[in-house]
């Protein structure tokens, strides 16, 4: 059963259920008949998707799903600056929940090299393995944190700016106050344009949040995820 849509902005919908289950369910539905389509067409997909704790049961659902996988290219939206098996890893987080049954075969990229010597060789490292991707990506699953980050597009990273710009890199470097570790995101630019866009949150402070970020001009300011409000973009909440 679909759930209810209801239009937040021109192009941004906002699909909500009760149950968390139910919607990761219909999302990973949506995003499988997406990946088949572009692999379809392109003979293989990009998807982009957020690290933090609330895709987990999206990843579950989607990994059962049976679509030809060893087509299917991973990446994070964002990386933190700690070890390959750090509970803090996003790519360990996505190993661990959505590379797994059916989606075993998928190919996981990093954004992070145990080689790499520091976050600016590791975003260098990291854009220069992108470029070799077909871009926009098939699919973009975004979460969003309560001050309207978005990846790791924090209002407070002093390199806000240009990680907004149209320029960008694909891949930088952020270091927020409010966080413990430096971070590498992609830009803006990196993020933009694919064929699917979902924001997937959870929660109450989330939805107030994302009331906010609906109600105020799109002057991009202290909340980055209207960044992506341009664009069409599916809204994924639940209690
Ligand atoms: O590395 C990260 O933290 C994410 O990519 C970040 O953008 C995350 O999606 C939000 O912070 C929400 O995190 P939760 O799902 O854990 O609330």
């Amino acid at each position: 059963m679909k759930t209810p849509e209801q239009t937040l902005l021109p192009g941004v919908t906002l699909h909500a259920s009760d149950d968390p289950v139910v919607l990761a369910t219909e999302l990973a539905e949506q995003v499988a008949a997406r990946l088949r389509q572009s692999i379809g067409a392109n003979g293989g997909a990009l998807m982009v998707v957020s690290g933090g704790r609330t895709p987990v049961d999206f990843f579950q659902v989607l990994s059962g799903l049976a679509l030809p996988w060893e087509r299917v290219t991973i990446l994070p939206s964002d990386e933190r600056w700690v070890s390959a098996d750090s509970d803090e890893r996003n790519s360990r987080l996505i190993r661990q929940q959505l590379l797994q049954g059916a989606a075993a075969s998928a190919r996981l990229i990093e954004l992070v090299e145990d080689t790499d010597r520091s976050p600016d060789q590791s975003a260098e490292r990291a854009s220069d393995r992108l470029c070799l991707l077909d871009w926009p990506a098939d699919v973009v699953v975004l979460g969003m944190g309560e001050d309207g980050h978005t990846a790791s597009l924090f209002p407070d990273a002093p390199e806000l700016a240009p990680a907004l710009s149209d320029n960008a890199a694909p891949v930088l470097v952020t270091t927020p106050p409010s966080q413990p570790t430096a971070r590498l995101t992609l830009s803006a630019r990196a993020l933009s344009g694919a064929a699917m866009t979902v924001l997937l949150i959870q929660g109450e402070g989330k939805r107030a949040a994302l009331e906010e970020a609906v109600s105020i001009p799109l002057a991009i300011g202290p909340m980055p995820v209207r960044y992506f409000f341009q664009q069409p973009l599916q809204v994924f909440w639940s209690p």
